[in-house]
């Protein structure tokens, strides 16, 4: 019996983590664990993990084993990485120690550089680089709410690893009725989420507004069109192949959403959480603009409002 693990029950752990063991309830095909943390773990370790989604009329979910610690993990097969960037290296770190040569890693993450940076720290094992669209949050811990359409998940082929077996990874996802695309490149998909959520993530949280607020206000629709020219012309010079009218296409995506809909990033910045990944999206633009030499003005100014508005919470 293979063995699945889902690092972080958050939205988006919370969500996929979710479907994967309702699956697993009616069929014990595989053997399910949960790493959960502090008051997270007492909750779904006495409770169960709730999701609240009209596509679950039973909101409870309940694994094989609830974890506490990453170093109780024995002899996983695949583990799905659900954590905020900051906290990606730490993870990997303690996955280094109790995964084996077989363990695949599934990130879903957001960030454009997330599969170099568990890379540098797993140097040998199999990632599939990936990306998923999902509105979903904590609502209390141990309770995830998700709203609007059935999240999306995008993964794809290990360059370095082509030929490991993930046949049964896809018929997983399948049977779990996650809605997805497998793929034998996924980059250009993960470039394209980055895209997107780089730009909404940025304004949204500077005005604590919404996606549909940024597709119907000028100003702020400005702005993110102004961050997407800067991450299109970084994509071209890194040679990811999006397409010339992304920037139309990525606000007819933003149109699907309910309009309300805040982004990760706005959440964790007005509710004045410690961390926020404005690194992963604001810092990586500036970084990758200064190592291909292309100017990022837009990005940088928004990147010392929100730290500006960061310091002042
Ligand atoms: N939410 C969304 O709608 C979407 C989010 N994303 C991306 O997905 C990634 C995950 O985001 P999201 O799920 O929202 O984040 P959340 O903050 O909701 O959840 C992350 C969870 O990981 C837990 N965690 C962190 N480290 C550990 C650890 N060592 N052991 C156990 N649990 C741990 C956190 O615990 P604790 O609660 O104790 O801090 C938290 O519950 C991010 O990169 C985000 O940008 C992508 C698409 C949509
Ligand atoms: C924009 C959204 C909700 C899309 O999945 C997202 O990825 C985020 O807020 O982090």
């Amino acid at each position: 019996m293979k063995n699945i693990v889902v690092v972080g029950l958050g939205g988006v752990g919370g969500y996929f983590g979710f479907k994967i063991n309702q699956f697993n309830e009616t069929t014990n095909q595989f053997t399910v664990s949960f790493i959960a943390r502090n008051q997270t773990y007492d909750i779904v370790k006495n409770n169960g993990l709730t999701l609240l989604s009209p596509e679950h009329p039973n909101s409870i979910t309940k694994p094989n084993h609830v974890l506490q610690n990453i170093n109780e993990i024995n002899d996983p097969d695949l583990i799905l990485i659900c954590v905020k960037e900051y906290d990606l290296e730490n993870v990997c770190k303690q996955l280094k120690q109790v995964i084996t040569d077989k363990t695949i890693l599934l990130p879903l993450m957001n960030g454009a550089d997330i599969y170099d940076r568990i890379r540098k720290i797993i140097p040998d094992n199999t990632i599939l680089p990936a990306c998923v669209y999902v509105a979903s949050h904590i609502k209390e811990k141990g309770i995830v709410e998700h709203k609007g359409k059935a999240g999306k998940l995008i993964f794809g082929k290990d360059p370095a690893h082509l030929s490991t077996e993930i046949d049964w990874i896809i018929e997983l996802m399948k049977n779990s009725q996650i809605d997805f695309d497998f793929k034998d490149n996924s980059f250009a998909d993960i470039w394209t989420k980055f895209f997107f959520v780089s730009s909404f993530g940025l304004v949204t949280a500077k005005y604590n507004s919404s996606i549909g607020t940024v597709c119907t206000d000028e100003i702020q629709k400005q702005e993110a069109a102004d961050i997407m020219k800067e991450v299109k012309l970084i994509a071209d010079k890194k040679g990811i192949n999006l397409p010339e009218d992304i920037i139309e296409k990525t606000f007819e995506k933003a149109m699907t959403f309910p309009p309300a809909t805040p982004t990760s990033l706005q959440l964790d910045i007005n509710v004045k959480k410690e961390n926020s990944e404005l690194e992963l999206f604001a810092g990586a633009i500036i970084n990758y603009g200064k190592e291909l030499t292309i100017e990022t003005p837009f990005t940088e100014k928004i990147y010392n409002e929100l730290k500006e508005i960061i310091k002042a919470s």
